[in-house]
């Protein structure tokens, strides 16, 4: 398990594992805070993106080591690692010879979608199993960040201890993604259909503002004036619900009667707008769940 000062290692650095790499990076170390992140390993598997990370990172590189496709290195020398492959690698990168000696009582860190905390344990332990050997003990969280994450803005949510021995593993998890924004524990069984609406949400709402911005410029604004309207307008409405205002509500104080926002709301539901947003977050669990069985 992580003592207070560990190493940190990122398995497949990739866009996700960087947008959560600059956000721990970005921040000063903390006297008061009950972990601090002493030097971070990272591999990916080709040399452009070693070179893309060596950029990234210039003046951080007395702290980083970057491997291109030595995974076993970056879990021999971390205490913490985050997995940040697609999902159909895991199998193949926790599986390699020597992983699961050297994640043994290790905190692993899993981003994958549709891979449960109990098919990750069985990737490292299928091939130390089949070798006779005793499987290893490796304290699995299972969490899904999101893009904004690159801003310190990411919601993530973290699967909830499933045993007293994993509380400590799931609070080590929490104090390194609050790093890069806000997290949320919730328990395994919602992770297909709620990690989606963290992860995937944001991509949804662009079609929103895709509409939003076609509109606006067909009226005659042009687009990056549009963008800039319309970006404020939702960061306004981030913070009204942030605040506390619920959605309805909102809807309501915005409609004066006889106004122009009712006609619009109305328009929106003869399309099927809410139906069509819960349907496309109900398809994107059920591909989260497909992507972490065998099917690609
Ligand atoms: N993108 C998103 O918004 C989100 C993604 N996720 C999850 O994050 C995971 C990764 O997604 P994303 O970051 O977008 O994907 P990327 O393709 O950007 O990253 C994958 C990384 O894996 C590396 N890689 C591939 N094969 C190996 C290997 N054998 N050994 C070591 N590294 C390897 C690649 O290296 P190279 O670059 O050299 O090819 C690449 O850097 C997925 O499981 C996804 O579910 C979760 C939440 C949101």
């Amino acid at each position: 398990m992580s003592p207070p000062s560990f190493n940190l290692g990122i398995v497949a650095c990739g866009q996700m594992g960087t947008a959560i790499l600059a956000g721990i990076l970005s921040q000063d170390p903390d006297a008061n805070a009950p972990w601090n992140v002493k030097r971070i390993f990272v591999s990916v598997q080709t040399a452009a993106s070693v070179s893309r990370l060596q950029n990234m990172f210039a003046q951080h590189l007395s702290r980083i080591t970057i491997y291109q496709g030595d995974n076993l290195a970056v879990a021999e020398h971390s205490h913490v690692v985050i997995l940040g492959c697609k999902p159909a690698l895991m199998e193949g990168i926790l599986g390699a010879e020597g992983m699961g000696d050297a994640l043994n009582d290790h905190i692993l860190v899993s981003v994958l979608a549709g891979k449960t905390t109990e098919m990750t344990r069985r990737a490292i332990s299928d091939i130390e199993g089949r070798a006779g050997r005793v499987a290893p003990r490796v304290h699995v969280v299972r969490t899904m960040p999101n893009m904004a994450a690159r801003e310190h803005a990411s919601m993530t949510v973290v699967s909830s201890p499933e045993d007293e021995s994993d509380i400590e593993a799931v609070r080590v998890t929490r104090w390194l993604f609050d790093h890069v924004g806000k997290t949320h524990e919730i328990p395994e069984s919602l992770f297909d259909l709620i990690g989606s609406l963290v992860g995937c949400s944001a991509a949804m709402f662009t079609v929103a503002v895709d509409g939003l911005l076609d509109q606006s410029v067909a009226g005659g604004l042009n687009r990056p004036a549009a963008l800039k309207l319309v970006t404020q307008t939702l960061y306004g409405l981030a913070k009204l619900l942030e605040a506390g205002n619920h959605p309805s509500v909102l809807r309501e104080e915005i409609s004066s009667p006889g106004g122009s926002t009712i006609q619009g709301l109305m328009e929106l539901d003869r399309q099927g707008v809410r139906s069509a947003y819960a349907s496309a977050l109900a398809v994107t669990g059920e591909r989260a769940k497909a992507l972490g069985s065998k099917e690609k």
